[in-house]
């Protein structure tokens, strides 16, 4: 069976964390894990089941953020490549008190490139679940990938991963 990958930055913080915990529900030997740091298109083409996992600490643009310079070294790169048939999916950290109206929108963003380049996401999750006002990474109803808030709601992490592992588990086929 083909590896899974974890895409996964910035390093040593809650998305790092998060990613962890990620492999761990997948399994360790089943997963791959790469930070995006140092990742280029060639890396996401050897895969053709990767998670994403990315934090939301800037603005409107990948080029305002200050704090998540892997992601927006690596994002140019999300573009280099199409999509079509490989498995995908997102988990994007968040802090749906201070930040509710732009809870998680890097979420959006990323599934945005990726749909735009022929890329299909699994693991959406109802909106309705989230307190928050706006973000750009929900679409009918749902939020384009798991968002997951480790500043005010640690206590959620687990049962959501679990949750949401369970749901890309048939499409992943892990
Ligand atoms: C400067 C800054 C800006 C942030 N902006 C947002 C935001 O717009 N939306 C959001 O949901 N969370 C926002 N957050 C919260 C982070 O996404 C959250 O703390 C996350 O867990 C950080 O994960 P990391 O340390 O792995 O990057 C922001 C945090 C910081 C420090």
């Amino acid at each position: 069976m083909s590896k899974i990958a974890i895409f996964f930055g910035p390093l040593k913080g809650a998305v790092n964390r998060v990613a962890d915990k990620v492999k761990d529900a997948i399994g360790e030997e089943k997963v791959e894990m790469v930070p995006v740091k140092d990742a280029t298109v060639a890396d996401l083409e050897k895969y053709d089941k990767i998670i994403f996992g990315i934090s939301t600490v800037g603005k409107e643009t990948w080029h305002a953020t200050y704090n998540n310079v892997d992601w927006a070294k690596f994002l140019p790169e999300i573009g280099k490549t199409n999509y079509e048939g490989k498995k995908l999916a997102i988990f994007g950290l968040g802090d749906h008190v201070t930040y509710a109206a732009t809870f998680v929108d890097h979420i959006g963003l990323l599934a945005k490139e990726l749909m735009a380049n022929g890329g299909t996401l699994a693991g959406k999750v109802p909106a309705d679940d989230y307190e928050f006002d706006e973000s750009e990474a929900v679409e009918d109803g749902k939020f384009l990938g798991l968002p997951v808030d480790e500043d005010f709601e640690p206590e959620l992490t687990d049962e959501r991963v679990k949750n949401w592992i369970e749901q890309i588990r048939p499409e992943f086929g892990f």
